[in-house]
């Protein structure tokens, strides 16, 4: 099966290198600020339960000076687009832009996911935030219906590299090109009923995107809650793991653990396979559970071995 294709676009200085720093890297959010304007696309690659490739097209490239087979060719493989909007900016050349673009793919493979960040929403405060959502999900449809192009597959995300927005927007996008995602949540429903769990997810171990989760609703706390406990969790175990490394996959492969938050939510974590961590939340405890737990985690890494090595 070919790798599944993302393109990351946008105009210049929108936030497509931070966002795919801050993301992959683990960059600080601050130090995006001395990042140099991309002159070539540039790559990265996710193998985990999901393989794909996420491409940044630099702003200063101009996709409409190509010609319409070279479009074609662009956006053929492509399986999503991220097109990223500065909302802190004067935003009408972007929607423009995004418009042709939606235009231009739709046409070549109306199967793709349209995935419209509102980016760098941290400068503005909360009615002006949902003004300006309103306001550019109006203007972009009611373009794309005066170009009869109604049936596009378009989410709009609010982000912001400096809070965790940008990765659960990722994870939302990201989640869309997993294989066989209603029989994993389905699995994971199962899970939580078999282990008096409340709540699980099944991270990225390097970039904090969830894979997947149960059925129940996702808030953003608990989901900050989580990524926070992952990277104290990883910095422990490479801290004390035998070869000193701090290369955070050799912390995350051995990382087995259980603990007891300050709101008495008891958090279980465990490696499963391909670089995914298993994180559940309960409210209950004793030992009767936790080796049910742990039983029961053995028994889903298995079936992850089983669907997806
Ligand atoms: N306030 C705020 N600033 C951001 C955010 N994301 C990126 N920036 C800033 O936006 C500026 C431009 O970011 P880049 O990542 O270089 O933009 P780009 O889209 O890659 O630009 P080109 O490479 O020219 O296409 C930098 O100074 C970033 O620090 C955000 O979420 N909030």
């Amino acid at each position: 099966m070919e790798t599944p294709k993302i393109l990351l676009m946008g105009l210049r200085r929108g936030g497509k290198s931070s966002i795919r720093q801050v993301v992959f890297h683990n960059m600080q959010p601050l130090e995006t600020l001395y990042l140099e304007s991309t002159s070539r696309p540039t790559e990265e690659n996710m193998d985990s339960l999901v393989k794909f490739q996420l491409q940044e097209l630099p702003g200063q490239l101009d996709v409409f000076q190509a010609n319409q087979e070279d479009q074609s060719h662009l956006y053929s493989d492509v399986s999503s687009i991220i097109y990223v909007i500065d909302s802190q900016d004067e935003y009408l050349m972007a929607l423009q832009n995004l418009v042709q673009i939606v235009e231009t793919a739709y046409k070549v493979n109306p199967k793709i996911h349209f995935e419209v960040l509102i980016h760098k929403v941290d400068g503005l405060n909360e009615d002006f935030r949902q003004d300006t959502q309103r306001d550019i999900i109006q203007r972009v449809t009611d373009e794309l219906t005066d170009m009869d192009i109604t049936n596009a597959d378009l989410t709009f995300h609010m982000t912001s590299i400096f809070d965790h927005s940008i990765v659960e927007a990722f994870s939302r996008i990201v989640q869309k090109l997993v294989p066989k995602l209603s029989s994993l949540t389905q699995l994971l429903d199962i899970f939580c009923a078999r282990s008096g769990i409340e709540k699980v997810f099944l991270f990225d171990a390097n970039s904090k995107i969830y894979l997947a989760t149960d059925s129940s609703p996702v808030d953003v706390e608990t989901y900050q809650i989580c990524s926070d406990f992952i990277d104290v969790s990883i910095d422990l175990a490479n801290l004390y793991s035998k070869n000193g490394s701090m290369q955070s996959q050799s912390g995350s492969q051995q990382l087995s653990c259980l603990s007891k938050l300050q709101n008495g939510v008891n958090v279980y974590l465990s490696y499963m396979v391909k670089g995914l961590l298993l994180l559940g939340m309960s409210r209950s405890d004793s030992q009767q559970k936790l080796v049910l737990v742990e039983n029961n985690i053995c028994v889903l890494r298995d079936g992850l071995e089983m669907i997806y090595t």
